[in-house]
């Protein structure tokens, strides 16, 4: 659906040249969610805008639905554009025209009679829940209102693919999953293929299929959301991970103390429906090995459960090795974090 291909964007000239891009290359399905995370500076914005060309690469070809951007003229441009809605952090409404009159706008630009206009518009009121607020202007509306209004407005011409400029950077963690909510409905309702920047990896795990890591201008690792996330290479990855799952530096302190003889410090990831089942109780009984839980998180990605534990097996080496395989035949993914002596 999407395609950059060898992209560099350079911002400035002479001595003052930036270099936001450099040579990157990016491929997004049609119908996913596809997410890119990375620090302040990372190229994010830059990247996003250079998929409907309100940037432009300085070299390199931008395809949408087969098509290459680059090289269309000005009203090939705006048809196409047509087809990528966006919306932004900050909400981008027109503060003086209702929300019925903000939802319509796109429609009025390209001259839509009057009742096809308030037939999408009920429409897409309906979709976002705001259906009795239509006579209301921007400023008596939350930041998350505002934001429903953002998305309906980005819908009213029927785009394939919605382009989210950190989004849900401006609301708080409540409104922020609702708004996420509103955009995985919407993806599977339409097959609306998504793609959306952010700082967060909240905002991926909830919703995102795939995710790219942008780091100085690069991508530096991309996969489905469930491996980078559960098995991440790169340090800034790996980075962001240990600030979503709130694993200090205090983990490895607490490897390193509860050493004992005879022991083993795992790290036993379960994935789907296994998270919920007594796997490691039942293998424990057969190997005969104990065990104690020094760190635990259930949680979920896009809505697929996952748990990992951090444990030390106490036992003889060859009832731990025992144990180990036991799990990983059952399924699991056990990673050896320290061998005891
Ligand atoms: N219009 C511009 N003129 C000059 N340099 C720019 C311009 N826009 C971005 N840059 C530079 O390009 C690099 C990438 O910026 P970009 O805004 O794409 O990063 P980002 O990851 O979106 O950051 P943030 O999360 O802070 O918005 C940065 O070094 C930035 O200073």
């Amino acid at each position: 659906m999407i395609e950059l291909k060898n992209i560099r964007k350079d911002y400035g000239q002479g001595k003052q040249v930036t270099t936001a891009l450099s040579g990157l290359d990016l491929s997004i399905n049609k119908g996913e969610i596809f997410g890119v995370i990375g620090h302040s500076g990372a190229g994010k914005s830059t990247l996003i805008r250079l998929i409907n060309l309100l940037e432009r690469p300085t070299s390199g070809e931008v395809y949408v639905d087969g098509i290459n951007m680059t090289k269309l003229n000005k009203s090939q441009l705006q048809a196409q554009r047509r087809k990528i809605g966006m919306i932004f952090q900050h909400f981008n409404l027109l503060s003086s025209a209702t929300v019925y009159e903000n939802i319509a706008f796109p429609l009025r630009l390209v001259k839509t009679d009057n009742k096809k206009v308030d037939q999408k518009v009920k429409e897409l009121l309906e979709l976002v829940g705001l259906t009795n607020h239509s006579n209301k202007y921007p400023s008596q509306l939350s930041g998350g209102q505002k934001q429903r209004v953002g998305i309906a407005r980005a819908l009213a011409s029927d785009p394939q693919v919605l382009l989210c400029d950190e989004a849900t950077s401006a609301l708080d963690p409540q409104t922020t999953n609702s708004i996420l909510k509103l955009l995985l409905d919407i993806n599977q309702k339409y097959n609306l293929t998504i793609v959306l920047i952010t700082h967060e990896m909240h905002v991926i795990s909830t919703i995102c299929d795939r995710v790219a890591v942008i780091h100085q201008g690069g991508i530096v690792e991309e996969g489905p959301v469930a491996e980078v996330f559960l098995k991440p290479q790169h340090p800034v990855t790996q980075e962001f991970i240990l600030r979503e799952t709130e694993v200090s530096d205090l983990m490895e302190e607490a490897i390193q103390a509860s050493h004992l003889e005879h022991s083993q410090t795992v790290k036993i990831t379960f994935l789907g429906s296994k998270t919920y089942d007594s796997i490691l109780s039942q293998t424990v009984r057969q190997t005969g090995v104990d065990f104690a839980i020094l760190q635990g998180t259930i949680s979920t990605i896009k809505q697929m459960p996952y748990g990992q534990l951090m444990v030390r097996l106490e036992g003889h080496p060859e009832q731990i090795l025992r144990t180990v395989e036991s799990l990983t035949l059952q399924g699991l993914e056990v990673e050896v974090l320290h061998h005891g002596s």
